[in-house]
């Protein structure tokens, strides 16, 4: 019954700290932190989806690296997401922030304190655990 939306999201890592991204007040998930990215459109490869909404969000050219474990995550709603992480790294371009309130970078160990939007904090939590592994 329930489609379920898939979207890609960017733990784009440089000088052991990660970028993080905060949820405007006009978005869905107000003021929630999440690792930038959005949905995939039709047709559209993961990969390239991600360097085209980092672009298009961040002004950045990112080098997508390895894929991690998706989080499927049902919000109130009904509304249900695949999250799909990927490591990257930022090959060019000026941070410049477009769509989101503010972007952060925060060391490993810190991730924790923000207010993650649901979906996130599995993928963040993992990460955090296994980053000395999976980098
Ligand atoms: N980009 C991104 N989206 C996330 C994350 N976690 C999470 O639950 N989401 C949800 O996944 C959807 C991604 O949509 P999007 O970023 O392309 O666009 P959007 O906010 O305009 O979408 P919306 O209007 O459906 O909320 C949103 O509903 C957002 O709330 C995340 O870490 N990154």
């Amino acid at each position: 019954m329930c489609n379920t939306l898939q979207v890609v999201c960017a733990i784009i890592v440089q000088n052991n700290r990660v970028l993080c991204a905060q949820r405007a007040e006009n978005m869905s998930l107000p003021l929630k932190w999440e690792f930038p990215g959005g949905k995939i459109e039709p047709g559209e490869s993961p990969e390239n989806c991600l360097k085209r909404e980092i672009k298009e969000e961040l002004n950045l050219f990112i080098e997508v690296g390895k894929r991690l474990k998706s989080n499927v995550h049902t919000y109130g709603e009904g509304r249900q997401i695949e999250l799909i992480p990927f490591l990257a790294r930022i090959k060019g371009g000026d941070l410049q922030v477009r769509e989101h309130k503010q972007v952060i970078w925060k060391g490993f160990h810190d991730l924790k304190n923000l207010d993650w939007a649901e979906a996130d904090i599995p993928i963040m939590r993992v990460f955090v655990k296994n980053h000395s592994q999976i980098e």
